[in-house]
């Protein structure tokens, strides 16, 4: 799906990124974890081209996508969620979702001048996409609700949602579950499951190791900016310098 050839980016002299060759295989749960300051955030940036690379490339199903802009590669497929979840509080979550999806809509100012029957479709389409999407991530019943009332598991479940409006093919989360209790964390892992078991490709980095340990099916290491280590849950617990890495970072035991 989502091809990664010796990616490299430099602020000054710091190698954020370092050489990283990878795939995010279709249809799987793929991991980054690495201590902080490894570069998992910077990988994001790259992959879902908020930042452009000093040199090396992303290829999405067969197409050099390095060079796109973020909106570009949004539109072939590629959606994200980020740590904090940015809502319109005075809103509705209906309308936050709606909002969201009508960013990427066509109708221009003309359209909304005239209220022509694009626009008018394209509200309904909209409102129809943002009520399966609250259905997918069981929200349904706050949908009235105002963005500022809802809990903290909740935002993060109308983070998917926001994702899932825009019909993604490659969900990339950057620590959905940071800040939820283990209960909450258990929850969103199956949302997790859930997305990837009616087709879509998941790449999330994670703190939480027991969970990424139970839903990743294949787990990318990174430590001070290089690829040390690639493999399924089980590979990477037993591997020498993944232990290495985290035995000289303050993280919890992997
Ligand atoms: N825009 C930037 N300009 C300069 N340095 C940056 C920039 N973005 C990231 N860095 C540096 O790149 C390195 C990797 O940072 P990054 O945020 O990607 O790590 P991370 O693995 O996501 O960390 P954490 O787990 O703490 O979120 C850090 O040393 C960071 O200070």
């Amino acid at each position: 799906m989502l091809k990664i050839d010796h990616l490299t980016i430099r602020f000054g002299g710091l190698a954020a990124v370092n050489d990283v060759s990878t795939i995010i295989e279709e249809g799987k749960i793929n991991a980054i974890i690495g201590p902080n300051g490894a570069g998992k955030t910077t990988f994001f940036n790259l992959i879902s081209c908020v930042y452009k690379p000093t040199s090396g490339t992303i290829t999405l199903d067969g197409r050099d996508v390095t060079s796109l802009r973020t909106d570009q590669v949004a539109r072939l497929g590629v959606a994200r969620t980020f740590q904090t979840t940015s809502l319109f509080n005075g809103a509705t979550v209906l309308d936050n979702l709606i909002v969201g999806h009508r960013l990427r809509t066509r109708s221009g100012l003309l359209d909304v001048l005239c209220n022509s029957s694009r626009l008018r479709e394209e509200e309904r389409i909209c409102r129809e996409k943002a009520r399966d999407a609250l259905d997918f991530v069981s929200l349904s019943h706050i949908a009235n609700r105002l963005a500022g009332d809802i809990t903290q598991e909740e935002r993060k479940r109308v983070a998917f949602a926001l994702a899932l409006a825009t019909d993604p093919k490659l969900l990339l989360l950057d620590e959905p579950a940071g800040g939820l209790n283990p209960e909450e964390t258990l929850g969103l892992a199956e949302l997790i499951r859930k997305m990837v078991s009616h087709g879509l490709t998941v790449c999330l980095i994670e703190h939480k190791m027991n969970m990424i340990m139970s839903l990743a099916d294949k787990i990318l290491v990174l430590n001070y900016g290089e690829k040390i280590a690639e493999g399924t849950p089980a590979e990477i617990r037993a591997n020498p310098a993944v232990i290495d890495a985290y035995l000289g970072s303050d993280h919890a035991g992997i």
